[in-house]
């Protein structure tokens, strides 16, 4: 979004043609436009939400009958061994923790007089009897699969991120089966994982030679910023589609590599010269523009000691004046450094004038109330803060029913969707309505030898014998209610498009060109901007469709967290109906500020008219012409004064005699295209909340990437925090590098040494990238001690070890060890 916008404001003429996207965003529209490849039967649409994926880990985990006992044992000699532990180290420790076991084990294998390897077999059908008994003692309070689903989950994010595949797992029992489950249950449901969508086109790539060359002629110049954070399949597709003509410039910055854990590498310019031999046309970017000399130098110690960093460089500060230290306080506890960062952001914000948004606070993770206190602290000096991103956009409950309610629009068969709707609003559709689903959907499947949808079960269970009238009457008004739905959707979207007359086809209006068009431009067909109303194409009236329904209102009923003055607001705003209420309105009677903006969103969409054109299947080639672009700069804002979307919102017209011309999509593709671009651009669903207050931002250093303010306080700087410790950040399970024969054959894995050195780097990277947010004033803060939960007591911290590198530099740059007790009175 960020870049997008700064090559808008540029101005320049041709700039619309320019196609400025996520790399997942594009490579989603590849998938979307070349599904049947891939094998899906109809146009996927993106699985994005975590919740969803944990469900679909416990259904995979079920379906694929994993022997969950056996993943026990496994996880569990895993936290009590390693590789190296002999069988007599694990005997010893089997008897020491489950004695009975043991014995019963060495007594079993005594009396069938076994020898080794008998006898381990027999341990480890006593461990098997043993964890299996303990699941079925636990089925009585917990579910039995909830730490097995999790692993499982967690494992899966962690292969995924690598971009590895189930084929890659084939031959692995449990975990490849689970995984290999997994991908069947999105095939079959025309779905994908938010981590399959780049290696999917990378696979389209590598096997269609036409739609490859058709990308390579019409990319004919890549640039990809932010490169460090590339992962190896996004190298791959550059590589891909640049091979021949390398028409590609990648900028980043190699020490702000912080997305390890998403499987980029910050040798990512080294694999690039490697692959392009282009030595010389590296050029170094040193000026630093953002921060005071104090600031730069600071965050170039943290960096001392890391030695991935591909390109020695020394960055040289341009601004200059006014130059505060950086200073690092000592603070007692969380709690002192709570009072201590309060007080110092009221400061300067009531005396030295400093506006409120000017400020941030970054923590290395903000999971399990870590900013709780500074929040208490902030809120009891009445002084505004924001958090980011605290809870994913995709992830909240309201938008993540709503995207499914749009997905079974255009795709009922989607069991995930259609099941997660089945009670959204409530309807009351009970286990036993369920369970008449699934009897009949297997019994077609067995009879007719193919999947079955839950829709396509539900479509004849009216004629069902067996079942009670009560249950069809259930099903049967579902099905009516997705009709209803979608046929509303439909009308008021063929409404809309009437009134505005095919605006598209009409002669342009005047635009004021920035500078002067070149000749192609001129040339190129002009297409008016005539924004829809209020967004009325079927995106916005699918989501007010859905919303516009009393039983919603129950839902919101029994939110308990609701007082009753909201609830009020929110009943009268479903019982009128909603789709021609204006933001402000709905602002106003939602509550519910994340739905708004997923309608504002699908109303940005739809009235969005910065078509730029978009080239992702061979079918919409359109040989050697410019795309067909509006005649009004697409740097333009929409009405309501939010930046327009760049959405590619265009198809291919039907008839031969309407080829090459391209009007805005309508109807279903709509709906998937809009989907897509949610899901993929989550910067473009956080950016705009309805809050608008100016206040204190709270964020971790992730979140920051890219932005920057005045002040910038880091905290917790201790050993284990920040820096995290190895085990938190990325886990102890080795996983195996990639390599360009990914897809085939595995590498192996980093020793544990060289991972250990690379996380703390990585570590170390992220505090550069916090310092480096700094423009004017960079205040650190170190705990002398952390509260134990388990112990119920404080214990002493150690300091991070980044800050002696910092303590050598000259006073005038950095003030170390300042007491927090000065600075608290
Ligand atoms: N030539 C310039 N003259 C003055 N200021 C500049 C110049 N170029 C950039 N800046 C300012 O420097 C700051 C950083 O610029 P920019 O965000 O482009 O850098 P960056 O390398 O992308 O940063 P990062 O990747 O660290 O977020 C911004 O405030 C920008 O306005």
């Amino acid at each position: 979004m960020e870049l997008r916008d700064r090559v808008r404001k540029l101005g320049a003429p041709g700039v619309e043609w320019l196609t400025v996207t996520t790399f997942h965003s594009w490579a989603l529209r590849v998938v979307q436009r070349n599904h049947k490849a891939l094998r899906f039967t109809r146009t996927p649409a993106v699985m994005a939400s975590n919740n969803d994926r944990y469900k679909l880990c416990k259904e995979a985990i079920r379906s694929s009958e994993l022997d969950i006992a056996r993943q026990d044992i496994v996880s569990w000699m895993s936290t009590e061994f390693t590789q190296e532990s002999s069988w007599q180290e694990i005997r010893a420790t089997v008897e020491n923790m489950y004695p009975a076991l043991y014995l019963k084990a060495m007594a079993n294998a005594a009396s069938g007089r076994l020898g080794w390897i008998e006898m381990h077999t027999e341990l480890y059908d006593a461990l098997h009897e043993h964890f299996t008994g303990s699941r079925q003692a636990e089925k009585l309070g917990a579910d039995p699969h909830k730490n097995v689903v999790r692993k499982f989950y967690d494992w899966l994010n962690k292969v995924k991120s690598h971009s590895h595949t189930a084929a890659m797992y084939a031959h692995e029992r449990g975990y490849g089966d689970a995984f290999l489950e997994y991908q069947n249950i999105l095939l079959t449901n025309n779905m994908v994982d938010f981590d399959d969508i780049l290696v999917l086109a990378h696979k389209l790539m590598a096997t269609d030679p036409d739609l490859l060359k058709m990308l390579q002629k019409h990319y004919q110049y890549l640039l990809i910023d932010e490169y460090q954070d590339s992962n190896p399949v996004q190298m791959s597709i550059v590589d891909a589609m640049q091979r021949q003509a390398g028409r590609v410039t990648v900028v980043g910055d190699d020490a702000q590599s912080i997305y390890r854990f998403r499987g980029a590498d910050c040798g990512a310019f080294q694999a690039f010269q490697q692959s392009y031999g282009h030595e010389d046309l590296h050029r170094s970017l040193q000026v630093n523009f953002r921060s005071r000399p104090p600031v730069v130098r600071a965050a170039e110690a943290g960096l001392l000691g890391t030695q991935s960093a591909i390109f020695p460089k020394r960055l040289i500060p341009h601004k200059f004046g006014g130059t505060a230290p950086v200073t690092l306080y000592i603070v007692d506890d969380d709690w002192n450094e709570a009072r201590f960062i309060a007080k110092q952001i009221a400061k300067m914000h009531y005396e030295e004038r400093l506006p409120l948004e000017h400020m941030v606070v970054l923590f290395r993770a903000l999971k399990n109330g870590r900013s709780k206190r500074l929040q208490e602290e902030l809120t009891s000096k009445g002084i505004h803060f924001r958090m980011v991103k605290e809870y994913p956009f995709m992830e909240r409950e309201f938008v993540a029913d709503m995207m499914s309610f749009l997905h079974l629009s255009v795709n009922p068969d989607c069991d995930q969707a259609f099941s997660r709707m089945m009670n959204k609003p409530p309807r009351k559709l009970g286990k036993a309505a369920e369970q008449v689903l699934n009897d009949r959907r297997s019994r077609l499947a067995d009879e007719t030898g193919r999947h079955i949808s839950l829709y396509e079960a539900a479509r004849g269970a009216i004629n069902e014998k067996d079942v009670v009238n009560f249950t069809k009457g259930q099903i049967d008004g579902y099905l009516d209610y997705l009709k209803a739905k979608k046929e509303k959707a439909a009308k008021k979207e063929a409404e809309a498009s009437a009134d505005n007359n095919e605006w598209w086809k009409q002669p342009s209006s005047p635009a004021t060109p920035v500078r002067e068009a070149p000749a192609e431009e001129a040339a190129a067909p002009a297409q008016p901007r005539k924004p829809l109303k209020h967004g009325k194409g079927r995106v916005a009236n699918a989501i007010a469709a859905g919303l516009s329904d009393e039983e919603w209102e129950q839902d919101f009923d029994e939110d308990e967290d609701l007082d009753e003055d909201e609830l009020g607001v929110r009943s009268v705003a479903w019982s009128e109906g909603m789709a021609d209420v204006t933001l402000e309105e709905l602002n106003a009677m939602f509550g519910d500020e994340h739905l708004v903006r997923l309608y504002r969103l699908a109303q940005q969409f739809e009235r969005s008219q910065d078509v730029h054109f978009d080239m992702t299947s061979p079918a919409s080639q359109d040989e050697g012409s410019m795309p067909h672009v509006n005649g009004q700069s697409s740097a333009s804002s929409t009405d309501d004064g939010t930046p327009a979307v760049a959405s590619n919102v265009i198809e291919e017209t039907a008839g031969p005699e309407e080829a090459g011309k391209r009007v805005p999509l309508s109807g279903v593709k709509a709906v998937h295209e809009f989907m897509g671009y949610v899901s993929c651009d989550d910067e473009l669903a956080d950016d705009g909340t309805s809050d608008h207050t100016p206040g204190v931002t709270i964020g971790t250093i992730h979140s920051a990437k890219g932005l920057e303010w005045h002040t910038v306080f880091l905290v917790r700087c201790n050993e284990g925090i920040m820096p995290m410790g190895e085990h938190r950040t990325y886990g102890t399970e080795p996983i195996p590098q990639w390599s360009p024969d990914v897809l085939h054959a595995l590498p192996p894995a980093e020793s544990e040494a060289q991972k250990a050195v690379r996380d703390r780097e990585e570590e170390l990277r992220l505090v550069h990238v916090g310092m480096t947010r700094a423009k004017e004033r960079l205040i650190l803060t170190c705990l002398q001690k952390v509260y134990n939960y388990k112990k119920k007591q404080p214990e002493p911290i150690e300091p991070a070890a980044f800050l002696d590198s910092l303590r050598a530099l000259d006073p005038t740059d950095f003030q170390g060890d300042q007491e927090e007790k000065a600075a608290l009175t």
